[in-house]
C-alpha cells in the first residue's frame, strides 16, 4: 500500500509542477483554445499546461497518464528513467505510458498535448443556463437535489464515473440527507443519473486520500463511513431508492436501511467485498441475513454473487421491479400519490418500524467500520485497488 500512498493522484501533481496560473478572460481563452487546437508552439503548450489545472471534470487515470507522458516527452524527450520494479505500480504505469511514446519528437508531443487539452476543455460543462437548473438546489456538485410535489429527490450525478462515490459525494450526501430530513417534503428519493445507479466507493479515494500515514487515512475513512451510514440509520422520513441501473458495493448494502426499493429490470446488485479484500458495510452484515436469510446473504456478501433485480425482489431486498422503458413514469406516478399522504403519520409509522433497532444498527455500523479500517490496510485490499486503477481488473 506504500505504492498506493504515493498514489495515482501524484501523477497529476508530478506532471504539473509548473508556473503560477495566468489569468485569462473567457473570450480570450476561447480564442486561445481554438488557436491551440490547431498548433503547438511553446506558448500554446504552456497555456495548455495551465488550462489543465482549471479543468472541472476529472479526466480519469488513463487520460492523466497520457498527459503525463506527453508532458515528459515534450519537456525531456524520450523516456530516460530506469524501468521501475513490477510492484511499484504507480511509477510502472507512468513509465509504461512515457516509454510507449518511443522517439516521438518534442514538438509533436507538445502539439499532441495541446490538442488533448483542447479536447478536454471542449467537453467541459457550460454551467449557467441549463434547462431546469432553476429548480436545482444550490451547493451540490456531485448530486442534483430537487424538491417538488412533496418529494425531495437526491440524484447521484457523476454519470461518466458510473456515479462512484468520491469523498465530496459522501459529504454532499450527508448534507443533502440532513437538509431533506428537515425540509417540508413528505418523502425522500435517492436515484442515479445515467446508466448506473452507482458503482460504489470511488476507488480513487484510496490514492487521493492516502498521505504518508496509511493508518491515519484508514482511520479517517472509517470515521467518514460511520458518520455517512449513521445518516441513513437516523433518517426520519420515508426513504425510497429508485435503482435505475446496476449498483455495486455501498449503494447496495445501504438498501437495507431504505423503506422502499423500486428497481428497473436493468438493475443488478453486486457486493464484491471479498474480491476487493474488503468486508461488508452499511449494516448489511445484519440487515441482509435478516432480509434474505443467511445463505442468500452469504452468497452476496462473502462470495460476491451478483443478482438481478428480479432475484433481489424474490429475496425481499427490492420492493418491486419495473420494465426499464416505463420505470421512471410508473414510479414517479406512484410516489406522487404516496407523497400526498399525511406526512406526520408517515414519519411516525416509519419511526415505529425502525426505532426499536436504531441503537443496535449504530453498534453494527461501528463494528463494520472497525473491521474495514483494518481491511483497508491489508495487502489484499491494496492489490485489488491497484489492479483496478492500473486497468488490470474490473469486476
Ligand atoms: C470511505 C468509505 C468507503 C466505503 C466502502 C465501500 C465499498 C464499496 O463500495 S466496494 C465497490 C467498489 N466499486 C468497484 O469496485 C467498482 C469498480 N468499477 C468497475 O468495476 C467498472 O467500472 C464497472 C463494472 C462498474 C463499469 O464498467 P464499464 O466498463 O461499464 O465502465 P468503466 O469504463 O469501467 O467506467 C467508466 C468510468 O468510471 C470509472 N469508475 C467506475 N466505477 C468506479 C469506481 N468505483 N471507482 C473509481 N472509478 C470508477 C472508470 O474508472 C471509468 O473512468 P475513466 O473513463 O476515467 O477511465
Amino acid at each position: 500500500m506504500a505504492a498506493a500512498a504515493a498514489g495515482l493522484a501524484s501523477i497529476w501533481r508530478l506532471s504539473h509542477r509548473l508556473r503560477p496560473l495566468q489569468v485569462i478572460s473567457f473570450p480570450v481563452l476561447q480564442l486561445h483554445m481554438s488557436r491551440i487546437a490547431m498548433g503547438g508552439s511553446q506558448k500554446d503548450f504552456e497555456m495548455a499546461v495551465n488550462q489543465v489545472k482549471r479543468l472541472k471534470n476529472e479526466p480519469g487515470n488513463e487520460v492523466k497518464l497520457k498527459l503525463y507522458a506527453l508532458y515528459k516527452q515534450a519537456t525531456e524527450g524520450p523516456c530516460n528513467m530506469p524501468k521501475p520494479g513490477m510492484f511499484d505500480f504507480i511509477n510502472k504505469a507512468k513509465w509504461d505510458s512515457w516509454n510507449a511514446l518511443g522517439n516521438l519528437s518534442k514538438e509533436t508531443a507538445r502539439q499532441n498535448y495541446v490538442e488533448l487539452v483542447s479536447n478536454l476543455s471542449a467537453s467541459e460543462p457550460s454551467s449557467p443556463g441549463k434547462p431546469g437548473a432553476g429548480r436545482k438546489q444550490a451547493g451540490y456538485d456531485t448530486l442534483v437535489v430537487t424538491s417538488e410535489d412533496g418529494i425531495t429527490k437526491i440524484m447521484f450525478n457523476r454519470p461518466t464515473k458510473k456515479n462512484a462515490l468520491n469523498h465530496q459525494m459522501y459529504q454532499e450526501l450527508m448534507a443533502a440527507l440532513e437538509a431533506a430530513g428537515k425540509d417540508d417534503s413528505a418523502i425522500t428519493v435517492i436515484t442515479g443519473n445515467g446508466d448506473y445507479y452507482s458503482s460504489g466507493n470511488d476507488l480513487n479515494n484510496f490514492t487521493d486520500s492516502l498521505q504518508d500515514d496509511i493508518e491515519k487515512s484508514a482511520q479517517n475513512a472509517a470515521i467518514l463511513l460511520r458518520n455517512f451510514v449513521g445518516c441513513f440509520i437516523d433518517f426520519p422520513k420515508p426513504l425510497i431508492a429508485m435503482v435505475n441501473g446496476p449498483a455495486v458495493g455501498i449503494p447496495v448494502t445501504l438498501l437495507g436501511l431504505f423503506d422502499i426499493i423500486y428497481a428497473s429490470d436493468r438493475a443488478t446488485f453486486h457486493t464484491p467485498f471479498s474480491h476487493l479484500g474488503q468486508s461488508p458495510e452499511g449494516c448489511s452484515s445484519y440487515m441482509f441475513p435478516k432480509i434474505m436469510g443467511s445463505a442468500k446473504a452469504a452468497e452476496m456478501l462473502i462470495f460476491g454473487k451478483k443478482i438481478t433485480a428480479k432475484e433481489a425482489c424474490a429475496q425481499g431486498l427490492v420492493t418491486e421491479v419495473f420494465p426499464d422503458s416505463t420505470f421512471q413514469k410508473e414510479v414517479w406516478t406512484r410516489l406522487k400519490v404516496y407523497a400526498k399522504l399525511p406526512p406526520n403519520a408517515m414519519r411516525i409509522s416509519k419511526q415505529l418500524i425502525r426505532n426499536m433497532e436504531k441503537e443496535k444498527l449504530h453498534a453494527i455500523n461501528s463494528e463494520e467500520c472497525r473491521v474495514l479500517q483494518s481491511r483497508w490496510q491489508s495487502e489484499e485490499c491494496a492489490n485489488a485497488v491497484m489492479n483496478f486503477l492500473s486497468r488490470k481488473a474490473k469486476l
